[in-house]
């Protein structure tokens, strides 16, 4: 696998996946804007007592509806396996940053993500644990996307200089050596031409339980 992403490097959208429940997807788009908004808001200079009270009503009227996490775990592994529910892009999971991920010809995966408020670190800066969720889950799917499967054993990251957040960020992600149940993948992140992040994960081929199905194992990752 080479370093570098060579003149083949020819993005493609990694397909929508079916919405099994358009109106969970819509609460988490709602959910989202609402993420994005309390987290831009400065002390006191905004009355909110109205809008606590009316996201008090809408919690009170979920949690109710809310089935126990056993039902809800299942249906995560059914279908469209976790891909769906992950916390990087998933668009069933209201923590998610708005990753969208792309396939490349290379082998190599790719996303262009603007991070705002809510994922900072340092002043004006993405926090370098929200880089490292990003890139460990894009290190899977670069591993699927390179026909390979595995777990995390092993990441290694290289904070090279600030990320910054309300910029658009690169971030790429290939399979860099393999042996055995073995996988090695390499993921970067730039601001425009300016490298910030680099790291390198030890990924092995293992299986899980699948929730609901104690006979049933699953090696499938977020790619599926
Ligand atoms: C199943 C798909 C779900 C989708 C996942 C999405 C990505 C994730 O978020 S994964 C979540 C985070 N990761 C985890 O929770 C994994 C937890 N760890 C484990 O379950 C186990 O340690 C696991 C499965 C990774 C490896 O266990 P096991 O299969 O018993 O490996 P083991 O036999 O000890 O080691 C195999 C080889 O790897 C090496 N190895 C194992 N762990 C490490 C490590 N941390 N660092 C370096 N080398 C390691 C061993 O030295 C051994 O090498 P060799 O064959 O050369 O002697």
């Amino acid at each position: 696998m080479r370093e570098r992403l060579g003149d083949t490097f020819d993005p493609i959208a990694v397909p929508d996946l079916p919405t099994p429940d358009p109106d969970l997807d819509r609460s988490v788009a709602e959910l989202r804007r609402l993420r994005e908004a309390i987290a831009g808001l400065a002390h006191s200079e905004v009355e909110l007592g109205d809008i606590a009270d009316r996201l008090a009503e809408a919690a009170d009227l979920l949690e109710p509806r809310v089935p126990e996490p056993a039902r809800r775990l299942e249906a995560m592994w059914t279908g469209a396996g976790s891909r769906r529910a992950n916390p990087v892009g998933g668009p069933e999971n209201p923590i998610a940053p708005p990753v969208r991920f792309f396939g490349c010809d290379d082998g190599s995966v790719t996303a262009e993500v603007t991070l705002g408020l809510a994922y900072q670190g340092p002043p004006g800066c993405v926090h370098g644990g929200i880089s490292a969720l990003i890139i460990d889950h894009m290190m899977g799917f670069a591993n699927h996307w390179g026909g390979r499967y595995g777990m995390t054993a092993h990441y290694e990251i290289d904070y090279r200089s600030p990320t910054p957040l309300l910029r658009p960020l690169t971030f790429r992600s290939w399979v860099d050596e393999v042996d055995g149940r073995k996988t090695w993948t390499k993921a970067t992140i730039h601001a425009g031409d300016r490298l910030c992040v680099e790291a390198r994960g030890l990924f092995l081929e293992a299986s899980v339980a699948v929730p609901g199905h104690p006979d049933r194992r699953s090696t499938v990752g977020d790619g599926a």
